[in-house]
């Protein structure tokens, strides 16, 4: 890819929207586009002026326009999985032979896909451009978050099964949720707000009051969620199966083992890997309590030490009440790169048990960042 006398043209779809912002905003930092030239497309607004990280394309090409999108030698998108249904196929078909990077879970579970995570899986990436992979998909955002801080339990082989209890953010349903979450917190504090500000109020009325409103919310006001979030939890993110799992939780298993190259979801080859998948009302970092079950008895200290040393995000945050609620919890880890790890301990069931509690900032780790990465992959090989 690299090209001495002109920079690789690489189309930017989806670069205005939540996780396109937060992608945007690091390749700004990590300054990507000085060795790129880059085209953004748009949905809605062809023609348009194109944002300041322009250089000769100053205008906004049409995202639908297969034509405009095959001079692209690298198109990045984080426009949706319906915009890759629709325009992926075709821009195969018109025979773009060209490296595609995406946010949307469409492609993840294809044969020529690869879930794109270069900390954890770098040799997996390495041996599909050897073969002349093009397709390149970022993971589910909490699997990502969780392989960045344990991968390196994983990666030494040590996983005999392990169990992943969710508290996924807002921002994972998408920037309605999160608007529609911090509605119905004022709502919720609107209702009560005289009785709060009198300190001789009785609480067991201010939680009726609660109750009542998030029990008779607007449908406008549930509209996103589907149900009360604000004071509350959904214990189920994604589609029904039908056999009692949710898709989030099925995620786990399957991008999982596929990430770590053992086989695309519950074969033989793969390490179990479930548990339950709850949306709460933290904002944009997801949160997973783990349990694993390791092949033989490791010391704390090695496990701690092992994760430390995997890759520079992961931080082990030591097992005391104030090391955790200073830096193990959603606002500490929002906008940075960090992946705490903390709570990490031996379980009574045994030896082999051991528990750990993780944080990532989903729209960094969990959307945008992988993406940047395998850019650079692509820009170095
Ligand atoms: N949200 C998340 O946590 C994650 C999302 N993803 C994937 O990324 C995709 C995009 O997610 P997300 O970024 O949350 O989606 P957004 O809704 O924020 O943005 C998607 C597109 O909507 C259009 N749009 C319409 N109105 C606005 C507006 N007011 N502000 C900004 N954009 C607007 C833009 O397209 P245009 O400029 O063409 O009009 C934009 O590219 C998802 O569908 C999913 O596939 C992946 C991992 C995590
Ligand atoms: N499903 C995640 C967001 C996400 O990353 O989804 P996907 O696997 O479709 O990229 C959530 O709601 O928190």
């Amino acid at each position: 890819m690299a090209n001495a006398s002109k920079q690789p043209l690489v189309g930017l779809v989806g670069w205005r929207g939540m996780v396109g912002s937060v992608l945007m905003d690091r390749m700004q930092a990590e300054g990507d586009f000085g060795l790129i030239e880059p085209v953004f497309f748009s949905t809605s607004n062809a023609g348009g002026k194109a944002p300041a990280m322009a250089k000769n394309e100053t205008t906004l090409k049409d995202a639908n326009d297969i034509e405009a999108l095959k001079k692209c030698d690298i198109v990045i998108t984080c426009q949706g999985g319906d915009y890759t249904s629709e325009v992926f196929p075709k821009l195969r078909a018109a025979g773009w032979n060209g490296h595609w990077i995406d946010a949307a879970s469409t492609l993840r579970m294809n044969d020529d896909a690869i879930i794109v995570l270069d900390p954890v899986n770098l040799p997996v990436i390495q041996n599909a451009l050897a073969k002349g992979g093009k397709n390149w998909v970022g993971g589910n955002c909490t699997v990502s978050c969780m392989l960045m801080g344990v991968g390196a339990l994983y990666k030494a082989g040590l996983v005999e099964w392990m169990t992943s209890m969710t508290y996924q953010a807002a921002s994972g349903g998408g920037a309605q949720h999160m608007r529609e979450l911090l509605t119905q917190f004022g709502t919720l504090n609107a209702e009560v707000r005289a009785l709060l500000d009198d300190p001789k109020s009785a609480i067991l009325e201010i939680d009726r009051k609660v109750l009542h409103k998030q029990q008779n919310l607007s449908a406008a006001e549930t509209a996103n969620f589907g149900a009360p979030l604000g004071g509350s939890l959904i214990p189920w993110i994604d589609k029904d199966l039908g056999d009692g799992m949710s898709k989030e939780e099925w995620k786990g298993g399957a991008e999982t083992n596929k990430i770590l190259g053992q086989g695309a979801g519950f074969g033989t080859a793969a390490t179990p890997v479930d548990g339950f998948c709850v949306r709460i009302g933290a904002m944009r970092c997801h949160s997973q309590a783990l349990t694993f079950k390791l092949k033989k008895d490791v010391p704390v200290a090695d496990i701690e030490a092992m994760i430390a040393a995997d890759n520079p995000w992961a931080k082990v945050v030591p097992n005391t009440r104030e090391a955790t609620v200073k830096d193990l919890t959603p606002v500490a880890v929002t906008g940075t790169m960090d992946i705490p790890v903390g709570r990490i301990r031996k379980l009574a069931m045994g030896p082999e048990y051991v528990g750990a509690f993780t944080i990532g900032d989903q729209l960094l780790w969990g959307a945008a960042e992988p993406l940047r990465r395998m850019l650079r992959i692509l820009l170095e090989a």
